[in-house]
């Protein structure tokens, strides 16, 4: 039996929202090469709704990187989620649990979704790391020459999934990112792999920020990485707790409350919807989308 699912994006990051509700199947990681091998779906993220087996929760959320792989957590997905969700019902707040953690979300005004994305850990098996550092503010880590390296000392934090972000002091796009992502990502300090920030710091309220995504690659936007940068900046003194966070695809507001939670506020945009197969990836698109 098929599937109704949304192309959406959340600045640019690229969301399929799948509606497994009512069912016992999931998304295969076959069908999510499929889905992502083909150029009308190419994704870097998959959010399949799956009824709810948390006491409290509205929805459970499964995450799918490109690759097929599972991910902890996804920020832009989510606020996708939420505003595919409040078209339905007058429903405007949601619970969800995710592989991550339960994260809560609600629509605001003017179609803007904000998403409590939990508590970040600083622990070192928290993130998790290989090896045990302390301070992981700044871990022992270098890319490029010894003595003159490209980006060196990530601060490293869980957002339910594992962050590397390297602080640097030019523009973010001076930066070979697509090279140096991938060894990063898959560096045995990081046993689970890790998403892979650039950030550079304008001023004490704005970050521009760049990410290699685990398990996807380049992205125009990932909302979890500007939680990690936001909260990191906030770490090394950088910056207050209240920032705007530019990404290729656009801006997030990102607030670390006092209460120690992580609120994620931007944009996301639906584009066209469709019927596929949760096992073998093949979908075909609305007929009113095709002729639009
Ligand atoms: N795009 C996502 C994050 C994807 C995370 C994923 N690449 C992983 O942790 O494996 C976001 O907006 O937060």
């Amino acid at each position: 039996m098929n599937a109704p699912f949304a192309r959406m994006n959340g600045l640019g990051n690229r969301i399929l929202v799948v509606d497994m509700r009512g069912r016992g199947d999931h998304v295969s990681a076959q069908a999510a090469i499929a889905l992502a091998d083909s150029r009308e779906t190419a994704f870097d993220q998959i959010m399949a709704i799956h009824d709810p087996r948390l006491g409290g929760t509205d929805q459970r959320i499964v995450i799918l990187n490109a690759d097929g792989s599972e991910a902890g957590a996804c920020g832009n997905g989510t606020r996708c989620v939420v505003s595919a969700l409040s078209a339905e019902t007058d429903q405007k707040q949601f619970t969800f649990e995710t592989a991550g953690g339960v994260i809560s979300a609600k629509e605001i005004e003017g179609g803007m979704i904000a998403v409590d994305m939990g508590v970040p850990r600083f622990g070192w098996q928290d993130i998790p790391l290989s090896e045990p550092f302390q301070d992981t503010r700044h871990i022992e880590l270098a890319v490029g020459p010894a003595d003159d390296p490209i980006v060196h000392s990530p601060a490293v934090v869980s957002m339910g999934n594992p962050h590397a972000v390297f602080f640097v002091d030019e523009d973010v796009w001076s930066y070979q990112l697509e090279q140096f992502g991938p060894l990063v990502e898959n560096h045995p300090i990081f046993p689970e792999r890790a998403n892979v920030s650039i950030a550079h710091v304008r001023d004490k309220t704005t970050i521009d920020l760049r990410t290699w995504e685990r398990g996807v690659g380049l992205t125009e936007a990932c909302g979890s990485a500007a939680c990690a940068a936001a909260v990191s900046a906030v770490r090394r003194h950088r910056t207050g707790r209240h920032v705007t966070v530019n990404l290729p695809g656009g801006p997030l507001d990102l607030l670390w409350r006092e209460d120690d939670h992580v609120i994620m506020t931007g944009a996301t945009e639906w584009e066209w919807s469709g019927m596929l197969n949760p096992a073998t990836g093949t979908f075909r698109r609305d007929q009113e989308a095709m002729d639009a």
